[in-house]
């Protein structure tokens, strides 16, 4: 694919453009094109505009005819109304692609018969009509991904990847559908819902499907995701947790980019500013590591100079510059410390000086000793009486710090926003301050759930069903390494009870809460219904990404003051990985940090790699190869969400694409990105 692919995203609708109502579901496009893999960068174009024939022809046409967009995707306008303006403008309709998502669509919702979406070219441009909603638009976007890098590259004439993929579709097996509803990370457990599950639960349940999946709802400010939270997760709420057999069979949770999700914590991240105070912290009481990474809040400006005296940089002679060469009367010493200076120097004297101590009087210039000779000394060899200058001062100030020289009175030690390292602790100790005003760190707590899982220090034998708890000391470790405050509070087990009153109490002691597991189907997986019945606000349950998919963001007000929750997923890897995508950068922008993100590199692949059907943050070793002049990434072999050696020594995580039919493997040498998490090797 060309690197600035052009795509159109269009959002159709009379509220958004009226502004009662705010447009997510384009926004939203926008983020799954950046990491859909279609295009490295595509350029997208974005409009608003009225669910008007015309209005939606005209831009269709501009984009199609004069702009050179080669993919244009459509939100809203799709429902009963009996408007068609993409009829009116495509040249060649493809229904199939419609069709496609129809038959996926209807998977999850019978409404979805109700669309009018159609598909088709014009020019050389493809056309497609997605839903209103932001969560039926993403859904129908991923089912269509996998056609769309082919669709394209042959509507484009594009001969070479048409023939590369038609080679590669005839040694493979097909490639398996888009993922929206399906976990390959875990084992075939989820995939492949039947439609015959599907429609036997929707005659079991209909209420749960009566939600407006197909038709256009756009967000308001005041709910700003309120309408993401489909009416699937109010049945969720209200489902009896003892009728096992009637639970849900689907997700209710719409899957999110992880830009968006990304953005969405930042949001609310910054809520939490508000709470934490400017703290004094003091160099004296808190050990380094406690006062490490803070960000400066209050400049610290120099009251005295350094050095406070004019010191010596050798060990050699102080002398008067003037002097040059020849031998002189050593009068007396001095070293760096002693609490006595020598007597004011005379022309033809000099004395002995240490690196680091206070020029005598008068003198103005030091002699290292390696430029000087013994020329006589007492007669124990104690004393020097007379010593040679061999090489003059080149003028006054020669291997001397003046006054003021390293660090001028006035001079701004620490500056309201730098992050406090080892530098700045030592400056602050150089100028006599030992009290610094900075802004407060976050706290986490960090909180495993799960009846299988035992804690490490328990001496008795693991059960037949158990593990060992591996989550906390892990993402405890990870916080350490990442400079933030994190609390243990141990595990909980997967009781509705014990977990609200749990979570409660932790809540008392911190400003974000991690839990690991308990998010995703399974009827113990209990995290979001407890946390819905504390009162907490769902931002996201499900992120399209592996691993990881089933991070959850939920805000609470507790005590009058606003709280973050990561619900993070139970599998070792699924936890880590969201920590560094989610948590980390959120601490650490919530402690004021100016660089809150872990850096990106280009790396080129030591291995051949398959792309997952989710965009995958692939755990790998980064090196440094001077001889190529770029970072070169090895695999940590199998990428199981469960396998933590997946993580050992990984310094760095790909951020793949997912995976289409025209990008499914990548070459030894191919370039990604990756995000850089440790020290680079
Ligand atoms: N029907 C579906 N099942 C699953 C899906 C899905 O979409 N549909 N998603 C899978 C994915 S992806 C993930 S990731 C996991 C996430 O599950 P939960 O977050 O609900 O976590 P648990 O079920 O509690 O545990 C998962 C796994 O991790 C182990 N675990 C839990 N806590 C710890 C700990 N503290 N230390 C070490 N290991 C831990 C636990 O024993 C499980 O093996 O769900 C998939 N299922
Ligand atoms: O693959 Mo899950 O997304 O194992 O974290
Ligand atoms: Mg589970």
């Amino acid at each position: 694919m060309a690197t600035a692919m052009r795509v159109g995203v269009l959002t159709v609708s009379d509220s958004c453009a009226d502004g009662t109502a705010v447009d997510t579901s384009g926004p939203n496009l926008c983020a799954l094109l950046r990491s859909s893999g279609l295009a490295i960068q595509p350029e997208i174009h974005t409009a608003l505009v009225r669910d008007e024939r015309d209005d939606i022809a005209v831009t269709l046409k501009q984009w199609a005819d004069q702009d050179g967009l080669r993919l244009i995707l459509t939100t809203g306008g799709t429902g009963l109304a009996p408007r068609d303006a993409t009829l009116l403008v495509i040249e060649r309709e493809a229904p199939a692609i419609a069709q496609l998502m129809l038959i996926k669509s209807l998977e999850i919702t019978p409404l979805a018969a109700l669309s009018r979406a159609r598909s088709g070219v014009r020019g050389k441009t493809l056309i497609v009509n997605l839903p209103g909603s932001k969560k039926a638009s993403a859904e129908c976007f991923q089912f269509i991904l996998p056609i769309l890098g082919h669709a394209l590259d042959l509507i484009a004439g594009h001969a070479k990847q048409v023939k590369q993929t038609h080679a590669v579709l005839a040694q493979h097996p097909p490639l398996e559908p888009v993922p929206a509803e399906q976990s390959s990370a875990t084992g075939p457990s989820a995939a492949g819902h039947s439609h015959a599950i599907a429609a036997t639960q929707q005659q079991q349940q209909p209420q749960q499907h009566q939600h407006a999946h197909h038709h256009h709802s756009c967000d308001h400010h005041t709910d700003r995701f309120a309408s993401d939270v489909s009416d699937d997760w109010k049945t969720l709420k209200s489902a009896d947790p003892a009728q096992v057999a009637r639970r849900q069979r689907h997700s209710p949770f719409p899957l999110f980019s992880v830009e968006e999700a990304q953005r969405i914590v930042q949001h609310e991240a910054a809520a939490l500013l508000e709470n934490l105070p400017l703290v004094e912290l003091s160099l004296v009481d808190q050990q380094p590591s406690i006062l490490l990474g803070h960000v400066c809040a209050k400049a610290v400006i120099a009251a005295t100079p350094i050095p406070a005296f004019r010191a010596s940089v050798k060990d050699g002679y102080a002398v008067l510059a003037a002097d040059g060469e020849g031998v002189f009367a050593v009068v007396g010493g001095i070293a760096a410390g002693d609490a006595k200076l020598p007597a004011p120097l005379q022309s033809g004297q000099i004395a002995r000086i240490t690196t680091g101590a206070a020029l005598p009087e008068g003198a103005d210039a030091v002699v290292q000793v390696e430029d000087t000779e013994l020329v006589e000394a007492t007669a124990d060899g104690q004393t020097e009486l007379r010593v040679r200058i061999l090489k003059r001062a080149s003028g006054p100030g020669q291997d001397v710090r003046a006054v003021g020289s390293d660090i001028a009175v006035g001079e701004c030690v620490l500056d309201v926003n730098s992050v406090i390292g080892p530098a700045e602790l030592g400056l602050l100790a150089s100028v006599g301050v030992t009290k610094v005003t900075a802004f407060a760190k976050p706290t986490m707590g960090i909180l495993s759930t799960g009846n299988e899982v035992v804690s490490i220090d328990t001496a008795t034998p693991l059960g037949p069903n158990q593990i060992r708890d591996s989550n906390r000391i892990t993402l405890l470790a990870a916080a350490a390494e990442a400079g933030l405050h994190a609390k243990d509070f141990g595990i909980i087990q997967d009781d509705f009870e014990v977990m609200a009153l749990r979570i409660k109490q932790v809540l008392n002691e911190v400003d974000v809460l991690v839990t690991t597991g308990g998010v995703s189907m399974g009827e113990k997986d209990l995290l979001k219904p407890v946390l819905d019945s504390l009162g907490a606000t769902l931002h996201f349950g499900r992120v399209y990404m592996k691993p990881g998919k089933p991070t959850t963001l939920f805000t609470v007000k507790h005590n009058g003051r606003s709280k973050l929750i990561f619900g993070l997923p139970g599998n070792p890897v699924s936890a880590l990985v969201t920590f560094h995508l989610y948590v980390v950068p959120s601490m650490r922008q919530m402690a004021r940090s100016p660089h809150p993100n872990a850096p990106i590199v280009r790396a080129e692949l030591a291995f051949p790699l398959r792309l997952d059907t989710r965009p995958e943050y692939h755990r790998v070793t980064l090196t440094y190869n001077h001889h190529k002049g770029k970072f070169v990434a090895a695999s940590t072999g199998s990428q199981c969400s469960s396998r933590l050696l997946s993580v050992r020594s990984a310094n760095g995580l790909l951020i793949l694409p997912p995976r289409t039919t025209a990008l499914a493997d990548l070459p030894v040498g191919y370039e990604v990105d990756a995000m850089l998490l440790g020290h680079v090797l």
